[in-house]
């Protein structure tokens, strides 16, 4: 059943990556006057968060949706590329079509699914998956492929997004705002306002992370590879990826998106 709203303090789960901080950035720094309380963590941890119900709403990885009937999901705000994400790739130990052994990255849910769909219908490959050991080729997501990609060797990486795209045409998104219960407009227009907001602090959010990504490659990743507006076509090419992905058992459940 949906709870009620909260009248006072919102508690908001938030992906602890530089791809998602434009969305949130002016929240958490009080340049919109908010009384939420705020935590941060790794994809796959907001998600656990949001279905215990510890947090009332969360920036997550776009799979969990499936995962309750309470959720819906906020109408603006993603995660998103309309082409190379940059940030989730497969680093691959041998050329594609010899790959066994899958490691997948603890960190996420959507990418998880995205490379199942990926060998399953675009390569045609049955591979096992993993989360320890060795295996023909990791996924990593996030901050930590930001890092490893500074040294990796050309033709050794695949930008999941961009096979994506090669795949279906269509733009890919990653996480989207969801909550697990009702929430008045006034908060929802606090989201909205935020993103728009931080598409326009990208240099603030830069500085801050110069320790991770030098600010010009920052820049261009946040706003040539990254895309936060959750338009139409975004909207469709999850429930594209919903259904490949449930076809192919990367998903669980699939139903109707429910925006609100
Ligand atoms: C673009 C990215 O998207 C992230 C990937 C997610 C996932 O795989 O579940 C969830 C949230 C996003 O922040 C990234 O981490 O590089």
């Amino acid at each position: 059943m949906v709870e009620k709203s909260r009248k006072k303090g919102m508690k908001v789960a938030l992906v602890e990556f530089l791809n998602a901080v434009p969305l949130y950035y002016a929240l958490k720094m009080r340049i919109i006057k908010n009384d939420f309380e705020f935590v941060s963590a790794v994809p796959s941890q907001c998600a656990r968060l949001l279905f215990e119900k510890s947090v009332d709403i969360s920036n997550v990885s776009v799979v969990e949706y499936v995962n309750s009937s309470d959720y819906a999901i906020l109408s603006d705000g993603c995660i998103a590329t309309n082409k190379r994400v940059k940030s989730v790739v497969m680093f691959l130990n041998k050329p594609i079509n010899k790959i066994k052994r899958v490691k997948l990255d603890k960190n996420s849910k959507t990418s998880v699914a995205l490379i199942k769909v990926l060998f399953r219908f675009k390569y045609n490959i049955s591979v096992d998956y993993v989360y320890d050991g060795d295996a023909d080729c990791e996924l990593v997501i996030g901050d930590r492929a930001l890092e490893r990609l500074k040294s990796a060797q050309e033709g050794e990486v695949l930008d999941l997004a961009v096979e994506w795209y090669n795949f279906t045409n269509l733009p890919f998104v990653f996480a989207v705002w969801i909550t697990n219960r009702m929430i008045d407009d006034e908060v929802k227009e606090k989201f909205y306002l935020s993103k728009d907001m931080g598409k326009r602090m990208i240099n603030d959010i830069c500085s801050e992370f110069s320790h991770l990504i030098d600010k010009k490659s920052c820049r261009d990743y946040l706003t040539k590879n990254l895309s936060y507006d959750l338009t139409e076509d975004k909207k469709e090419a999850i429930e594209v990826f919903f259904d490949y992905a449930y076809r192919c058992g990367a998903i669980s459940n699939n139903r109707p998106l429910r925006f609100i």
